[in-house]
């Protein structure tokens, strides 16, 4: 039984919501970023051909040929859905490429079509974004040359490199705080004000600000202590609802529990995702962290397997950030060679720690190690599956741990469409939703009122696992606000559904 909200789903009808700017503005220039990505490796492919000497065909160079050839059709279609979305034209099947969901989506797209709604401009938003994403992967899927390719890849390692101070900055407090460890240790409510800036780190990492991270220190903790609630919240900020508190005291008294991230950003986001997983399983008795990617190219700058293996990779490499200026360094002059050398070392000791439990499998992807796009495995893979750990006892194939996270479901069906994962999640101590698109899942995106409370917006999902979601708002879709509030922050903000602060 599928669940039937009580309000109709947001779609770019409304051309007053956040979907139809979407639709007419947004998805345009992410179609135009994919080809002139394409143009910018097939320009690259020929400069390859071009440095051969005359006459020494080889294989290879009829494989580039063929992958020159293969991404000018690729060029080509994305430019014709480009076309047709403009002048909301009827969403095409997608073609049976051999991944997930294409019986799934096209279903949908059937459905849809009776109430003449399987249009660019009329479709709901939440199926139109995902099946966009779909769409585009069977693009590629299709061809032999461009099936691993990510057409997101390099805006993803471009945003990445940019992220150096705020890296930096976190990796140092987390190298102040382990040095106050046993303080820490020795009073669980100075671990409990921790949890609550450890949230509020690992949600700013979904901001497009990243000016909003704060600082934790060891005095800033025993200040927010001191004040108490009251004052915080009189100071607007973030405090642990009852709720929130439960959670973190069953946190503290489980054991050997898993705590799970269904991740949303690669990149910056990540490495925040995985300082919060450094925090619980160091802090307290948790014994895993297990992350779930996305299998394919998704909403741009998800995370996917290959993305997660370079973020490690590259967050061990100085080169890759040392180059960029400060943000937010007016003087215009460059960090000492000694700071930066501190810097470095704290960022290094950090990293280190990140690798060893990825090594020990203390932290966990849901796929194998070496699962590449689409969900196959890479001539990468290492002989232990990340997920074996968490397989051996509780976990199905790692198929249908990863895969209904690029379906367009909202989580209320989460047991009808995959009761194996559902099954999965529910012996999860704390699920992790990472991200507005997640945030759009749990609720359905539909038209809330937003005073609805969560709990009655998450459905039938509502009790099945804990669950914590941290998003900055990036869609019309919010519920749980006090109606006072909602006032006030209307009357602050008209733009406040959709700028991410
Ligand atoms: O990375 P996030 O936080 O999931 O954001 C993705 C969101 O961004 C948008 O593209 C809008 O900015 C939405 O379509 C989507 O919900």
């Amino acid at each position: 039984m599928v669940f039937q909200p009580p309000f109709p789903p947001y779609d770019p009808t409304d051309k007053s919501g956040f979907s139809y700017e979407t639709v007419l503005k947004r998805w345009p220039v992410i179609l135009t970023a994919i080809v002139d990505q394409l143009h910018r490796e097939n320009h690259d492919l020929h400069s390859t051909l071009g440095s051969l000497e005359e006459g020494t065909r080889t294989e290879d160079n009829a494989r580039i040929e063929a992958k020159i050839v293969e991404g000018k059709g690729i060029i080509e279609k994305v430019g014709k859905l480009k076309y047709e979305m403009a002048r909301d034209y009827v969403m095409e099947p997608i073609p049976m490429d051999g991944e997930a969901h294409v019986d799934l989506y096209n279903s949908e797209l059937e459905k849809l079509a009776q109430d003449s709604k399987n249009t660019w401009f009329k479709a709901p938003w939440l199926y139109a974004e995902c099946y966009l994403y779909r769409l585009l992967r069977s693009y590629f899927v299709q061809t032999t040359h461009w099936k691993d390719y990510d057409p997101f890849h390099a805006q993803k390692l471009d945003v990445f490199t940019k992220s150096g101070p705020s890296i930096y900055g976190i990796a140092t407090i987390m190298h102040e705080l382990e040095s106050e460890k046993e303080a820490l240790e020795a009073d669980p409510s100075k671990l409990k004000v921790l949890f609550q800036e450890m949230i509020q780190m690992c949600l700013w990492g979904n901001a497009t600000d990243l000016s909003l991270l704060t600082h934790i220190s060891l005095a800033e903790i025993e200040r927010l202590q001191s004040v108490g609630k009251e004052m915080q919240a009189a100071r607007k900020e973030f405090i642990l609802r009852d709720d929130q508190e439960k959670a973190w005291d069953h946190l503290m008294t489980v054991k050997d529990g898993r705590v799970d991230f269904v991740l949303d950003n690669a990149g910056f986001e990540l490495f925040t995702d995985l300082v919060f997983a450094d925090f619980l399983v160091t802090y307290t008795p948790l014994f895993t962290s297990l992350s779930s990617p996305k299998l394919i190219p998704w909403f741009v700058s998800d995370v996917t397997p290959p993305d997660f293996s370079e973020t490690i990779k590259y967050l061990s490499d100085p080169s890759l950030f040392l180059s960029k200026p400060i943000q937010g360094d007016s003087s215009g002059q460059s960090s000492s060679t000694t700071e930066e050398g501190g810097r470095q070392g704290h960022l290094q000791k950090l990293v280190d720690r990140l690798r060893r439990y990825v090594e020990e499998e203390v932290f966990l992807l849901s796929v194998p190690s070496g699962t590449g796009l689409g969900g196959g495995l890479t001539g990468t893979t290492s002989s232990t599956s990340a997920a074996a750990a968490v397989a051996s006892t509780t976990a199905p194939a790692h198929s249908s741990l990863a895969e209904f996270w690029t379906a367009h479901v909202p989580y209320w069906d989460m047991e009808t469409h995959d009761r194996q994962l559902w099954e999965f999640l529910r012996k999860s101590d704390l699920v992790v939703f990472k991200g507005d698109l997640n945030y759009r899942k749990l609720t359905g995106d539909v038209s809330w009122p937003s005073w609805t409370p969560f709990e009655e917006a998450l459905g039938p999902l509502a009790g099945s696992f804990p669950l914590l979601s941290l998003r900055t708002n990036k869609a019309d879709v919010a519920v749980g606000l006090d109606k006072d509030v909602l006032e006030k922050v209307e009357e602050k903000d008209g733009k406040w559904r959709v700028n991410g602060k």
